[in-house]
C-alpha cells in the first residue's frame, strides 16, 4: 500500500510532544512490513540544521492563492521519504503558536491535498490532528485516495467553520463547526491512540464538546495503542546516559541517579526517592495536583523532584517558585531537551503522570523502559499501559489512582515511597516494567489491517512491493 503520513511533527527533527514520536516511528515500522509509507511536514525554519542543502524542489504547487515548494529528503536515521512543504509562513523557528497558526496549517493541509492529487498519489492519507483536518474534507470526493484521521489530542480542535470558509472557500458541504469536527465526519476511519480514550471521548467528561459527533460516528472510530521506538529509546545503547544498563545489568542504573542529581543541582543521595516529570506544562498533565500536594509530600518524606518542561506561564512560575523554596530537593528545568529527558527517565526512581486526561501517553512507557516506575492517574491510555503494583503476587508495573483528587495522588506517592524502601521487590518491579513490550509491532499490524479494510483488499491482492495495482484500486 502507498500511505502518506501528514502531520505537524516528526521526531527527531520537529517534535514538541508525543505526536512527534508517533509520526517519527510508525512509518519506518510500516515500511518494514513492505508498505510504501512517506511523510509530509512543513519546512519549519531551523530544519536546515538537518538538511543543509535543500536542493531543488521536486514539485511546486499552489493553494489558497499561495505558491509553495515541496522538497524531498529522508527522515534522518531512517529510509522513510520525507516531503517538506516550504512557504514563508513556516520560515520562523517554531512549530506552534503565533497569530497565523490557523491560517498556516490550513495552507499546509490544502497544500498536502494538492500534492497528493498532482505529484505522489497514495492509496491512503493518514492525517494527524486538526492541522491536517481539511484533507479528509477535500478527499471525500476523490474515491482513489482514502483517509484515516488520528486524534492525538482532542483538546485542540483548530479553526472554526467560519474561519475555514474564509480561508479556503470551502463549500457548504463542509459539515461540522470546526476543523476537527469536519475531519471526523469526512475521514473514512477515525482513530485515537488508545482503546480507553476511544471510549472516553464519546462521553461529556472527555469529549471536549464533540462527544455527540464522536458517538454518532463510533462505527468508524477505534483506539489503537501507541508504541515507542525501542531502537531509539534503549537504555543499553542510549548515548545520552552517564551509564548504560539493561535488565541484566540493572545494578549499574544508580550511577545515572547520582549523575542526574549532580547535573540538576539536587543533593546527591542514593537513598531518597527521586521523582521525575518530563512534560508539556499544560492543564492536561495534572500539574495542579503536583502543585497542591508537593510541599506536603516533601515535608513528609525525603523525596526529591526534577521537572523538565515548558508550557503555560502559570505552571512554569509555580514550579519555579517551588524549586526556589526547596534548593537541593527540587530542580526545575524550563526547557526542551531530548538528552536530559532521557537522563531523567534513566535516573529517577518514579515518574509522575497524574494526568487529567491522557489520549495514550508516551512518557510513561519511556519511563518504564528505562526502569523509572510510573505513578499515574487511571485515565485514557494510562489505563491501557500501566497496571498497579501488587507486591504479594509479583504483578503490576506502577502505582495508579482513580479520582482526580490531591489526596488520592498524595496517597499514591506515599505508597510508592514506602515500596521504594524494600529493595528486592522494588528491583523486581523495575525489571517487570523494563520487560514490558511497548514496541510498535502489534499496533503497526492493527494499522495495516485498518488500511486494508478501508481499501477492501485482502493481503493477497497487494503486489510483492506492497502496492495495490492502480487498475484494481478502489
Ligand atoms: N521539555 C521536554 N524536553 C524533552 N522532551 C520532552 C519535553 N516535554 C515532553 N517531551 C517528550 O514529549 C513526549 C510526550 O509525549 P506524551 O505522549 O506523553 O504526551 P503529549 O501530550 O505530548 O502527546 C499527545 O500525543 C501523544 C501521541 O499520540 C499521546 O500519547 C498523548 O496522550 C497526547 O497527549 C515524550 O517523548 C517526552 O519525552
Amino acid at each position: 500500500m502507498r500511505i502518506l503520513f501528514v502531520g505537524a511533527e516528526a521526531a527527531p527533527i520537529a517534535k514538541v510532544g508525543g505526536m512527534g514520536d508517533v509520526i517519527g516511528a510508525l512509518p519506518k515500522v510500516l515500511r518494514s512490513h513492505g508498505h510504501d509509507v512517506r511523510i509530509m511536514l512543513p519546512y519549519y525554519g531551523g530544519l536546515e540544521q538537518w538538511f543543509p542543502t535543500p536542493g531543488k524542489p521536486v514539485w511546486q504547487g499552489s493553494a489558497m492563492f499561495q505558491d509553495f515548494d515541496v522538497f524531498e529528503t529522508l527522515l534522518p536515521g531512517t529510509d522513510v521519504p520525507l516531503y517538506l512543504l516550504g512557504h514563508p509562513a513556516f520560515a520562523p523557528k517554531r512549530i506552534y503558536a503565533g497569530p497565523d497558526e490557523a491560517w498556516r496549517f490550513t495552507l499546509f493541509a490544502n497544500g498536502a491535498a494538492e500534492f497528493a492529487w498532482n505529484y505522489w498519489t497514495p492509496d491512503i492519507i493518514h492525517c494527524h490532528d486538526w492541522h491536517t483536518s481539511m484533507i479528509p474534507v477535500w478527499m471525500h470526493q476523490t474515491p482513489n485516495i482514502r483517509t484515516v484521521f488520528t486524534i492525538h489530542n482532542l483538546a485542540y480542535q483548530g479553526p472554526s467553520k467560519a474561519q475555514l470558509a474564509t480561508m479556503t472557500w470551502c463549500p457548504d458541504y463542509m459539515q461540522g463547526h470546526n476543523a476537527i469536527a469536519a475531519a471526523v465526519q469526512f475521514a473514512d476511519r477515525v482513530t485515537t491512540v488508545s482503546p480507553t480514550y476511544a471510549q472516553q471521548i464519546q462521553t461529556p467528561e472527555y469529549g471536549e464538546t464533540v462527544e455527540g459527533l464522536l458517538s454518532f460516528i463510533s462505527g468508524k472510530l477505534s483506539g489503537i495503542l501507541n508504541g515507542i521506538d525501542t531502537e531509539v529509546y534503549n537504555p543499553e545503547t542510549d548515548p545520552s546516559l552517564a551509564q548504560n544498563f539493561g535488565v541484566a545489568t540493572i545494578d549499574r542504573r544508580p550511577i545515572n541517579k547520582r549523575e542526574l542529581q549532580k547535573e540538576v543541582g539536587l543533593t546527591p543521595n542514593p537513598d531518597c526517592l527521586l521523582m521525575g516529570i518530563v512534560s508539556r506544562l499544560v492543564e492536561q498533565k495534572g500539574l495542579d495536583l503536583v502543585i497542591q500536594t508537593m510541599e506536603r509530600f516533601l515535608a513528609y518524606s525525603d523525596a526529591q523532584l526534577i521537572v523538565l518542561g515548558t508550557g503555560d506561564r502559570y505552571y512554569e512560575t509555580e514550579l519555579w517558585q517551588l524549586a526556589s523554596r526547596y534548593p537541593g530537593r527540587v530542580g526545575v528545568q524550563l526547557l526542551y531537551s531530548e538528552p536530559l529527558a532521557r537522563r531523567i527517565y534513566a535516573g529517577t526512581d518514579v515518574f509522575l503522570m497524574p494526568s487529567r486526561f491522557e489520549p495514550c501517553g508516551i512518557s510513561q512507557m519511556l519511563a518504564m523502559r528505562y526502569g523509572s516506575i510510573p505513578i499515574v492517574r487511571r485515565t485514557g491510555g494510562l489505563v491501557d499501559t500501566v497496571t498497579h503494583h501488587d507486591p504479594q503476587h509479583g504483578q503490576g508495573t506502577g502505582y495508579c489512582f482513580d479520582r482526580y483528587e490531591p489526596l488520592d495522588f498524595f496517597a499514591c506517592m506515599v505508597r510508592a515511597w514506602e515500596g521504594f524502601r524494600y529493595k528486592q521487590p522494588w528491583t523486581a518491579l523495575q525489571t517487570r516494567a523494563m520487560r514490558q513490550d511497548y514496541s510498535w509491532d502489534k499496533s503497526a499490524k492493527d494499522y495495516i489491517s485498518l488500511y486494508q479494510d478501508i481499501l477492501g483488499k485482502p493481503e493477497a491482492a497487494l503486489t510483492s512491493s506492497g502496492t495495490v495495482p492502480s487498475a484494481t484500486r478502489a
